[in-house]
């Protein structure tokens, strides 16, 4: 039996959500209900507030012994990251956080003590990106305990950035290094004693691109964008499928972090393996058009926020190519965090 994890067939989870939903509800009903982006992206899109606004819409769970581990996570590290990965699709549309609903399903081993830790780190992340939290739900769980959050966003009406907006021509961006995470997440795995404070912070308590998010919609800089939970490889085959373009990256314009080289480096690992299928980054990958390229990188620059041109969008079948360092060219396997390897 294919395990779970990093399987080759990513897209059986989404196979299986289309098996769930498609069909199920017409367009014009969804239409009439004040759905503009229903199923599909980081985050729906729904009419509400006023005209001028967009409510965002997402939520993201995470499980015990899928998401996390004693070993991997402390408590407050599981509630500040159950938060951050929400936080992250509403930046991945370009919108501003605003209001959490947080179900937790307990079991016997999580005791009042561990619960409230989780809660601290919960609010810890809750303050630092102005997201209020304002209800939820709780229940009893056998064996593991499942944290659910549901994240409420604004957005300018008709502005959110979509998936599916890449264009021939365009330039291929990351906010920030990949393959950090997942770094981190080998290093506590395996108690390794060269482990860099950096790459257990970045799998333990992410920063989602919530500013630069914002940027790129107030610029309307960002014709497509994705953020990175599954792994670069999944989420650009995702932008390439749902804008019908072909996405080169440049291996020698990845961004690779001194402190995973050096662990990778110490520990006998493909950093590269780490940074394109790891997963679990949360930096904002997209496409900009080509003369904004210069505007751009000023304007992240003054804002202190890392900007990496690694490729380009180019036209025909759906699909991601890397070129590497010698100029070869081979394929980016559709490959990353995949919860159902089997279907
Ligand atoms: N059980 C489900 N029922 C309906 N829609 C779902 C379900 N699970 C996921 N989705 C939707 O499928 C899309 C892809 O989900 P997911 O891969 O979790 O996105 P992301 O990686 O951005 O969190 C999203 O639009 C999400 O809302
Ligand atoms: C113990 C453990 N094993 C493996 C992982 C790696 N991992 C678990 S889920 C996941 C992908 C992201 O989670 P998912 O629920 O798919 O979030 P979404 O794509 O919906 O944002 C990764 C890389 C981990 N964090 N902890
Ligand atoms: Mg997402
Ligand atoms: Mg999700
Ligand atoms: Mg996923």
């Amino acid at each position: 039996m294919t395990k779970r994890g990093y399987a080759v067939r990513p897209l059986d989870e989404f196979g299986l959500i289309r098996s769930w939903t498609e069909g199920r509800q017409p367009r014009e009903f969804l239409a009439q209900a004040g759905v503009t982006l229903g199923i599909g992206d980081d985050a729906a899109i729904v009419a509400g507030g006023s005209a001028a606004q967009e409510w965002l819409l997402a939520m993201d769970t995470m499980v015990e012994k899928v998401h996390f581990l004693n070993e991997t996570m402390g408590e407050s590290d599981v509630g500040y990251k159950a938060l951050s990965a929400n936080v992250s699709d509403i930046a991945a549309m370009g919108g501003i956080p605003k209001f959490a609903l947080v179900s937790v399903s307990v079991p016997p081993s999580w005791d009042a003590d561990r619960m409230k830790r989780l809660y601290d780190g919960l609010y810890e992340c809750a303050e630092r990106y102005g997201v209020a939290i304002i209800g939820g739900d709780t229940t009893s769980a056998p064996n593991q305990l499942v944290v659910a959050v549901t994240v409420i966003g604004t957005v300018e009406a008709g502005q959110a950035i979509r998936r599916s907006g890449a264009k021939p021509g365009q330039f291929v961006f990351l906010t920030g290094p990949t393959g950090l995470s997942a770094g981190g997440l080998h290093g506590l795995m395996n108690k390794a004693e060269s482990l860099s404070l950096r790459l257990t912070q970045a799998h333990q308590r992410p920063s989602p691109s919530v500013r630069a998010g914002r940027i790129l919609l107030e610029h309307g800089w960002g014709a497509s964008l994705n953020d990175v939970s599954d792994g670069v490889a999944s989420e650009a085959w995702e932008i390439a499928e749902a804008s019908g373009v072909k996405l080169l990256l440049k291996e020698t314009l990845l961004p690779l972090s001194g402190e995973l080289a050096s662990y990778a480096h110490d520990n006998g690992i493909q950093p590269l393996d780490f940074m394109l299928y790891g997963g679990e980054d949360y930096v904002l990958l997209g496409t900009a058009d080509k003369r904004s390229e210069q505007e751009m990188r000023v304007r992240f620059r003054a804002e202190g926020i890392p900007l990496f041109v690694i490729g380009e969008v180019e036209a025909g079948e759906p699909e991601v190519v890397m070129e590497t360092a010698s100029g070869a060219y081979k394929p980016v396997l559709k490959q990353g965090y995949n919860h159902f390897p089997k279907g």
